[in-house]
């Protein structure tokens, strides 16, 4: 999906948090003139000054409270893990009828640590973009993120519609597809598609880095595709993976237990020699990943500093449902 559209959809929008993801969207809001003005709340001097020389916010301030005052929206884009010392700030800090949405990789958390703090009238959306790379900060943002990717919207009872609705709007011109889904159906469904992928990855390359000195240097020297895929995503911010994990608990560790009977069963399989069972499963593995492709679902490319994004197939369309 291409924005052509240059509509102002907010008078003024607050990030709390400039990193990769809330960088990415202060490009495009300003790229399309999605919004009138983008103040900023960091954590440090050093990178207020960085974001206002980078010309992505038109203010920066140190302080939550200065930054989100004035704002019709304020996007929380800060490690899932902080936004309980976040929350607290916005007590008291927003204009009535102000939404408060975030980017957040778990939502049941974020509802449970930001929804208590906000005053009536100011409207909360919760939000994931599906995107992302494995760099971080203010530098590593760039306004095509988002581009034919996901985004999904956790609405909480009792919130107005229209809070719901311009949150949707902001996204899709941001290039985004969005669906709305209960937050603990979200958080079942990334602990598959994400996080598990996110702990294999850290585990096959701490596996890797834990060999004896001699076979560690030959593990990097030689690493072909598939291990360079991994130690892609495993150079993912901690911070931030760390209060993934810690934030999706439950549905990490259910999702954990039938990965690790799987694993042990392939195990057995191989010790056994039965290549009947090995064949099967990588046979209907190869279908769900043709399935998806057929399907015009897509696969985001990286260049092995995960700089470049292409998809991997050509005549792009809408994602089916
Ligand atoms: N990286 C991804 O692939 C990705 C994709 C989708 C969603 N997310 C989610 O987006 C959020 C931000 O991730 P990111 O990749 O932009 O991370 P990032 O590390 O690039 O940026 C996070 C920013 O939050 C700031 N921050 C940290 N603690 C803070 C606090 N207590 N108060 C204010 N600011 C604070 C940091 O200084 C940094 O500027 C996370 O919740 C993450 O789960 C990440
Ligand atoms: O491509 C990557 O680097 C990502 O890991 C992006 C990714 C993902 O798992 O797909 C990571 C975390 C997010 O919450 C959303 C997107």
């Amino acid at each position: 999906m291409t924005n052509t559209a240059s509509q102002s959809l907010f008078d003024t929008v607050a990030f709390i948090g400039m990193g990769l993801i809330g960088s990415s969207m202060a490009r495009r809001i300003k790229r399309d003139g999605l919004a009138n003005k983008i103040t900023c709340a960091v954590r440090s001097e050093k990178t207020r000054d960085r974001v206002l020389e980078l010309g992505i916010a038109d203010e920066a301030y140190c302080d939550i409270k200065e930054a989100v005052g004035d704002a019709d929206l304020v996007m929380i884009c800060a490690p899932v893990g902080a936004n309980e010392a976040i929350g607290a700030q916005l007590a008291g800090a927003l204009k009535k009828g102000a939404i408060v949405s975030d980017v957040g990789s778990v939502k049941q958390s974020v509802i449970r640590d930001i929804a208590p703090h906000l005053d009536e009238g100011v409207h909360f959306v919760p939000g994931h973009p599906l995107a992302g790379t494995e760099h971080s900060g203010p530098d590593s943002g760039f306004p095509e993120l988002f581009e034919e990717r996901w985004c999904i919207l956790t609405p909480i009872a009792g919130e107005p519609e229209s809070a719901t609705q311009k949150v949707k709007a902001l996204w899709e011109a941001c290039g985004m597809y969005v669906e709305c889904m209960d937050a603990d159906h979200h958080d079942r469904i990334l602990g598959i598609t994400s996080h598990l992928p996110h702990l294999i990855a850290y585990t096959i390359v701490g596996t890797a880095t834990d060999l004896e000195d001699a076979l560690r240097q030959e593990v990097i020297k030689f690493s072909a595709s598939g291990f360079r895929d991994f130690t892609r995503i495993a150079a993912s911010d901690p911070t931030m993976w760390r209060d993934v994990f810690l934030n999706n608990r439950e549905a990490v560790l259910e999702v954990l237990g039938r990965f690790q009977e799987d694993l042990m069963a392939l195990q057995r399989a191989i010790r056994w020699g039965e290549g009947d069972k090995l064949f099967d499963l990588f046979t209907r593995t190869r279908e769900i990943r043709r399935g998806i492709v057929d399907a015009g679902q897509y696969f985001t490319n990286f260049s092995a500093e995960g700089e470049n994004r292409q998809s991997d197939e050509k005549g792009k369309k809408k994602p089916t449902e």
